[in-house]
């Protein structure tokens, strides 16, 4: 039986450093996080803030330069290969950015779900039906996954995911190609597959699922900040600020916190200034 304690899921002061020809990419800097079952995390923050390295990490898809990664209350961090492998067949479902590369492409939609249950073998998943009809896909099961729009395939790659009850879900940008209603439908399924206790954590940059979710992570040069709900993370803020006769202006505390590098790249759009923190390379 599974327990609470064996859907937990976490990082703690994990690092990861690409080494590419240009030098050392410093992608994850000591990230601290606990992923608790019957939840839905959500990680935001700008492209290139290490999202996707975070989640490969915690699906065994990357292995962390250092730190400790704890699944299911076992740490995997040294785990042999055929081990991530397993756990990743039986216990993880990956929902990939690009949904099309975990599809199989000559079977149908509801094929494509009948053979992701078979091959996880775990009988207290959804059926491939009621996993279609969740994701609003009935009317395409006989299409194959070329014959899918993008947003069709993402929503067919989460209904394969929810038919084998997984003890986490690790999705990557799951509503970034969809449609209000559908990117609704999405939410609405990883709500339904969280309420039974598995463990979800998607990276998002939009705004629907941030507000929906009522727990955001902000993960900018691969480090992790406070936690806020969705809600506050978009909240729009102003204060008042005095810019000096040169044209020094002095940043609230809460609106400097935004500059670590106290460096700005400076756009005027329609007649408003709008400041943005530099991409750093380190
Ligand atoms: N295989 C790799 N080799 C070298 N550098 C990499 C590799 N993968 C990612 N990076 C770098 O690591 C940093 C974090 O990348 P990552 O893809 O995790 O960010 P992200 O927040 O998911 O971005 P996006 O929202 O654009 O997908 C970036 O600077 C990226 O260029």
């Amino acid at each position: 039986m599974t327990t609470p304690e064996s859907r937990t899921a976490g990082l703690s002061n994990v690092v990861r450093i690409y080494r590419a020809v240009s030098g050392e990419v410093h992608a994850l800097r000591g990230v601290d996080v606990d992923f608790p079952p019957g939840g839905i995390t959500a990680i935001a923050g700008p492209s290139g803030g290490g999202k996707s390295t975070l989640l490969s990490i915690l699906a065994l898809r990357d292995r962390a330069s250092a730190g400790t990664v704890t699944l299911f209350g076992t740490d995997v961090t040294q785990a042999r290969a055929s081990v991530l492998k397993t756990l990743r067949r039986t216990s993880i479902a990956w929902v990939p950015q690009r949904p099309a590369h975990g599809l199989f492409p000559h079977l149908t939609a509801i094929e494509n779900l009948r053979q992701a249950s078979m091959i996880r073998g775990r009988p207290d998943g959804l059926e491939p039906e009621a996993a279609l009809d969740l994701l609003g896909l009935s009317h395409r099961a006989a299409a194959r996954p070329n014959r899918l729009s993008g947003g069709e395939q993402q929503r067919l790659a989460v209904a394969a995911a929810l038919t084998h009850a997984p003890a986490l879900v690790v999705a990557d940008e799951p509503t970034a190609e969809l449609d209000d209603d559908n990117a609704e439908r999405v939410l609405a399924a990883l709500t339904t597959v969280a309420a039974s206790g598995t463990t979800c954590v998607v990276s998002s940059h939009d705004p629907r699922a941030l507000r929906r979710l009522p727990r955001v992570l902000h993960l900018r040069h691969g480090v992790l900040s406070a936690e806020r709900s969705g809600a506050e993370l978009l909240e729009t803020r102003e204060a008042d600020a005095v810019i000096d006769s040169a044209g020094r202006l002095q940043l609230p505390p809460e609106a400097l916190a935004l500059f670590p590098g106290r460096r700005t790249r400076v756009r005027i759009v329609d007649g408003q200034v709008v400041l943005k923190a530099p991409e750093v390379n380190p």
